[in-house]
């Protein structure tokens, strides 16, 4: 049967990047998205953004929502300092083992955690199964629609502290309006947007910063 786009994704960084380089990594997946088949990574324009975020909060622990084929999972991980983790979560189970592979071959795997399944599912299980206490660094970028179920999740599980940096991806295309009102209309989050655009494409798009207050 042929193969999927997400396959094509990976044999293309199997053949082009350099094993053990996260950046040739990020860039041969930009290279390919950008010319060949576009794919819903976040991409290096709203990347900077994301890379700047993360050296920022210099998390011990992060968590991702959506690892999709791993490339946001190689662009946090490269940044993070000796003995931080990233966990990432994905519900699909051929785009988790693309992204385990992507993981791998980037040689961030002592950083990154894939963990296989529904957030809603995953999050009640992060302090005791994963040894979770809080976590710095929250990336969003699964289904738009659980971005504000799964932010009052991570509240009600005590998963954040004060200071803990929320960030989501695509809150204008394809958009995640319920969550802008959420955080912004919450007190117990101070709330920054960076306008950027989708990527590998002309629209706009913008990410979001929520700082949880506590
Ligand atoms: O739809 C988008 N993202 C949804 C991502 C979903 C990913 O999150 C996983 N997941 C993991 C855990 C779950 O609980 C649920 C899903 C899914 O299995 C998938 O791997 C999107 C769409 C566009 N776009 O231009 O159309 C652009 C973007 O940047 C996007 O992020
Ligand atoms: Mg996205």
């Amino acid at each position: 049967m042929n193969q999927s786009k997400e396959q094509r994704i990976l044999n293309f960084v199997l053949q082009n990047a350099v094993r053990g380089d996260p950046r040739s990594v990020v860039d041969t997946i930009d290279k390919y998205c950008s010319q060949k088949e576009w794919a819903m990574n976040v991409g290096n324009e709203k990347g900077l953004i994301l890379d700047k975020t993360v050296e920022e909060v210099n998390p011990s622990v992060a968590l991702e929502l959506g690892s999709y084929c791993g490339y946001s999972a190689v662009r946090i991980a490269r940044l993070l300092k000796a003995g931080a983790r990233l966990l990432t979560v994905e519900f699909n189970p051929e785009f988790a083992a693309i992204a385990r592979q992507m993981i791998e071959f980037a040689g961030v795997q002592d950083k990154v955690k894939l963990l296989e399944g529904p957030s809603q599912e995953i999050i009640p299980q992060l302090k005791k199964k994963y040894e979770v206490d809080t976590l710095d660094f929250v990336f969003l970028d699964h289904w738009k629609d659980r971005y504000t179920p799964d932010t009052i999740l991570l509240q009600e599980c005590n998963l954040l502290r004060k200071g803990s940096v929320l960030l989501a991806d695509n809150v204008i295309f394809p958009g995640a309006p319920d969550f802008l009102t959420y955080v912004r209309e919450s007190p117990h989050f101070q709330c920054t947007n960076y306008p950027s655009h989708l990527e590998y494409m002309q629209v706009e798009d913008a990410m979001e910063k929520a700082v949880f207050l506590g």
